[in-house]
């Protein structure tokens, strides 16, 4: 008989398509209570739904003295269920200095990296990540406060590509509920109390503080505004999809040591502004550049009004040469962290 909240996740992984028979999961557990429920949920549904996982964690080496007992957890809960556990090792501090990040922001990407990594080494297709219900409105909120467009407060999506969240609509509440209903123990990372991070002070403080001073429903407001823009965001990318092909052409792949793309400046200036935006957007990112607010803006600027062989120049060897009909886009091998992530939307 399955606990009311495996069967709710169920019903997720069905209605959202996250995942079906025959799916190999790679599980991100933390040995936080989070991700032990998910990896615990997701193991009450295996044999009916017919899924492999695995967990994984990945050590930081941030927090020497509580790592090894959270693998050490990581590997008991996925013994007891009878689950593979592997680890990886991410470099965060060289990652931050090289590349000039945050602690925080480096832990994600190097996180992302390495659980990439063991998805090839496992044969994995699908990877689990724990995110829940507060997670969503905490980073929403965040995402506010860092001016984000309707891309980023359209918040996470419970399936990316190979990445699916399956407790995305889940209130954390509910997991503990759950861990506690079944007796199962978790691991306390203290970085999640460290208010110097503004995530953990918009959890600890401000989410609180607005739902006790304003607004109780704040958390559902915040969810429900991210949901309208979800809706607006798919439309607005199946606009740019049907139009894409009609604008841009890569001229060398994108693979190749200078891949160099080609916009056609009469369809693009038929395009709607937001269209063209999110064109030029898309375009920097394919070439594996940042694609940085005021670069966008002289792009859209060259596109419209340029003149025939101007060029701008926008760092780290991105160059834009204009023609009378179209604008043509140069970029040297390896600049960007966005190198090679999407060739096409
Ligand atoms: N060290 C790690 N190893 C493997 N997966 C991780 C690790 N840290 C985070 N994750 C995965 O990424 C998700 C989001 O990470 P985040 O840091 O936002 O959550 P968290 O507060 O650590 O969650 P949890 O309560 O599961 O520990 C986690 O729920 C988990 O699935």
């Amino acid at each position: 008989m399955l606990h009311p909240l495996e069967q709710t996740i169920r019903q997720t992984l069905r209605r959202e398509s996250l995942a079906g028979a025959g799916d190999r999961i790679l599980v991100g557990v933390s040995g936080g209570a989070d991700s032990l429920a998910l990896l615990h949920l997701l193991a009450a549904l295996r044999g009916e739904i017919s899924l492999t996982l695995i967990a994984a964690y990945v050590d930081h080496g941030l927090r020497p003295k509580e790592t090894p007992a959270e693998w050490a957890c990581v590997q008991e809960a996925a013994a007891v269920l009878g689950i593979n556990s592997v680890r990886a090792v991410a470099d965060v501090h060289g990652r931050a200095a090289r590349q000039k990040l945050s602690l925080e922001h480096a832990a994600r990407e190097a996180r992302y990296q390495a659980l990439g990594a063991l998805i090839r080494q496992q044969g994995a297709n699908l990877l689990a990540v724990a995110h829940t219900a507060d997670d969503q409105a905490e980073e929403i909120l965040l995402r506010l406060f860092r001016g984000g467009g309707r891309k980023a407060l359209s918040g996470m999506r419970m399936r990316a590509g190979h990445l699916i969240r399956p407790l995305l609509a889940t209130r954390k509440a509910m997991l503990l509920a759950y861990l506690r209903d079944q007796g199962i123990g978790y691991c306390h990372d203290s970085s999640n109390d460290d208010r110097r991070f503004l995530r953990n002070r918009i959890r600890l403080d401000l989410l609180p503080l607005l739902e006790l001073d304003y607004d109780p429903g704040i958390r559902q407001a915040l969810l429900k505004t991210a949901a309208n823009l979800r809706e607006d965001e798919d439309l607005l990318e199946q606009l740019l999809a049907a139009r894409w092909e009609a604008v841009v052409t890569i001229e060398q792949a994108v693979e190749a040591a200078c891949p160099i793309a080609r916009l056609d400046r009469s369809p693009f200036r038929g395009l709607h502004p937001a269209l063209q935006r999110r064109l030029v957007e898309r375009l920097l990112w394919t070439l594996g550049a940042v694609a940085r607010y005021d670069h966008i803006l002289a792009v859209l600027e060259a596109a419209r009004h340029g003149r025939t062989g101007s060029e701008l120049h926008l760092g780290q060897g991105l160059r834009v040469r204009v023609r009378r009909d179209s604008l043509e886009f140069s970029y040297p091998l390896g600049k960007g962290p966005w190198r090679g992530r999407l060739a096409r939307p």
